[in-house]
């Protein structure tokens, strides 16, 4: 396996989709390999928290941290639906279908509520567009690498890697776009990165319930256990091939890099090609997010 791999490596892919090489390679899993993760949300993912016996919370206000609480109509709904619910706060001031929509859900995943005032609603978002209502759930449970190979079914998985994306608008939008085309999961680095805070999952609208996240400590290691797995993969930055040419065929990962620097030189060196979305104006480059979504559009058009 490992000698094969060498040999894929050291020649440079062609973009032909039809080209022998990449035709009829298979995503290398082991059946029936022992489970060493956790599965996320809606795939199965049990939390103990919230099958405990209910204690009514304190009234004091909790300690506000960003990735222990959902705002917004469509991240508490999702993650109640997920389960990750445990208390949920509804704005005493307001009324209307959707706030009873929420309620409802609550009421059926037997979340405690309490009404509350919009200040107490305001700090516990963080001053974020909470609408009305602020969800406190159970930290989410990241993948492993290994567990994210594990759970993935495609034939031909897409993974997304993230190079240290900081702003959590980008990392929900991406998110976002992942669930409508399909991508088999997103990896992220544990450090030096945005990770799932209550602002992420309501720029998802709640589609960080459904794509699967891995958080690494190394992304370098992380991107050879895929070359391992016979993963091809990509980076993208202003100096590659044109990505309308990019042969999306068989397990393909891409990497989108940092708002401010762009993929890491260590990361570079990694890759099997680089590729560009071209651009006529006068901007030196796209919004990570917007290329980011270009890109999962171009993997989705390709292979639908
Ligand atoms: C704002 S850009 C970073 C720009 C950074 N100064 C650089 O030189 O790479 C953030 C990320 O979006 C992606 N990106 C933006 N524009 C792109 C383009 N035209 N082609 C390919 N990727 C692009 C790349 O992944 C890039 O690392």
């Amino acid at each position: 396996m490992k000698k094969q791999t060498n040999q894929r490596r050291s020649s440079k892919r062609s973009n032909d989709s039809d080209s022998k090489e990449s035709k009829g390679r298979k995503f290398d899993k082991k059946p029936g390999a022992k489970k060493d993760f956790k599965e996320p949300n809606r795939r199965g993912r049990e939390n103990s928290r919230h099958e405990a016996p209910r204690k009514e919370q304190p009234e004091e206000t909790p300690t506000t941290n960003a990735e222990d609480f959902a705002i917004g109509f469509y991240g508490v709904s999702e993650a109640l639906e997920a389960k990750r619910g445990n208390k949920l706060f509804v704005q005493e001031d307001l009324s209307g279908r959707r706030i009873d929509d929420v309620k409802k859900l609550a009421t059926k995943h037997s979340v405690p509520m309490q009404f509350a005032p919009k200040s107490k609603l305001d700090l516990l978002s963080d001053h974020g567009n909470h609408q009305g209502v602020v969800l406190g759930v159970t930290p989410y449970e990241y993948l492993t690498i290994e567990g994210l190979l594990e759970q993935t079914t495609s034939e031909a998985p897409f993974y997304l890697i993230l190079d240290s994306i900081e702003d959590p608008h980008n990392f929900g939008s991406i998110l976002r776009t992942a669930d409508a085309t399909g991508v088999d999961g997103v990896i992220i680095p544990k450090h030096r990165a945005v990770g799932i805070t209550s602002v992420v999952s309501k720029t998802s609208t709640g589609a960080v319930e459904h794509v699967p996240v891995a958080r690494v400590t190394n992304l370098a290691q992380a991107i050879r256990t895929l070359k391992d797995k016979q993963f091809w993969v990509y980076g993208t930055d202003m100096n590659g091939t044109d990505y309308r040419h990019w042969n999306v065929a068989g397990p393909t990962a891409l990497i989108i890099g940092n708002e401010g620097k762009g993929i890491s030189p260590g990361l570079k060196k990694e890759v099997d090609e680089m590729l560009t979305i071209p651009m006529t104006g006068h901007v030196q480059s796209l919004n990570a997010s917007v290329a980011a979504g270009v890109m999962m559009y171009e993997v989705f058009r390709k292979r639908h």
